[in-house]
């Protein structure tokens, strides 16, 4: 896991937000982005920014508990964010989508999981080396309650195999990964995978 200055993190952020968004996962202030910090604090993205757009002042500093360090008000969804870092001591980066093929699909989906098996693309995933595998996409029920979301994902990800994201149902998709490369990577195979999916049932 790599660590960032709070700075970093900034830079870091704005950017992935204009990423996302460049590919019309981040719609309408939707999306939530965020990193562990050199001095165990987490950077995340301000709560209700058009994430495509994000200045350095978008980003801010909240404490393993949430608690916002500098007056500013945190993603509505930081405690999912929180779970994952104290999960997982070596995520480093986490990142939330809101595409309409991730959506549709949870949607679609009436199981609890998604299995995506056979794809090239699975070995974009960590720790994945051969496409001659199935892995399962977790899928929860949305709410607004975020102790609740967290106490329905936490099982699916202490599976073993489990990957590193998980999908909200009519909500969103989660990624996360050592540090923000990596969970770019992880968001953009997920997300590629499922339209890849959509794309094959079209040609049926
Ligand atoms: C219409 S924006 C969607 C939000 O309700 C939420 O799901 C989201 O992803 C962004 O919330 P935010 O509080 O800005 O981090
Ligand atoms: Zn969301």
């Amino acid at each position: 896991m790599s660590t960032l200055s709070f700075s970093q993190a900034q830079d870091a952020i704005v950017a992935v937000g204009r990423w996302l968004d460049g590919k019309g996962w981040a719609p309408a202030t939707s999306g939530n982005y965020s990193a562990r910090l050199d001095d165990g604090s987490i950077a995340v993205t301000v709560s209700g920014r058009h994430k495509g757009r994000l200045t350095r002042d978008d980003v801010m500093r909240v404490n393993a508990e949430g608690v916002s360090l500098d007056g500013k008000k945190p993603s509505a969804e930081t405690a999912l964010h929180l779970a994952l870092y104290r999960l997982f001591p070596a995520c480093g980066a986490v990142l939330h989508s809101h595409s309409a093929t991730a959506v549709g699909l949870s949607r679609a989906t009436p199981g609890a999981g998604y299995t995506f098996t056979g794809h090239e693309m699975l070995k974009a995933l960590p720790g994945i080396a051969t496409h001659e595998t199935s892995v399962v996409l977790p899928i929860v029920p949305n709410s607004q309650d975020m102790a609740e979301l967290d106490a329905a994902i936490t099982p699916h990800l202490l599976v073993p195999g489990a990957i590193p994201a998980y999908l909200i149902r009519s909500h969103g998709l989660y990624g996360w990964g050592q540090d923000m490369a990596e969970a770019e990577r992880v968001i953009e195979a997920v997300e590629w995978m499922i339209a890849a999916e959509l794309a094959e049932r079209s040609f049926r």
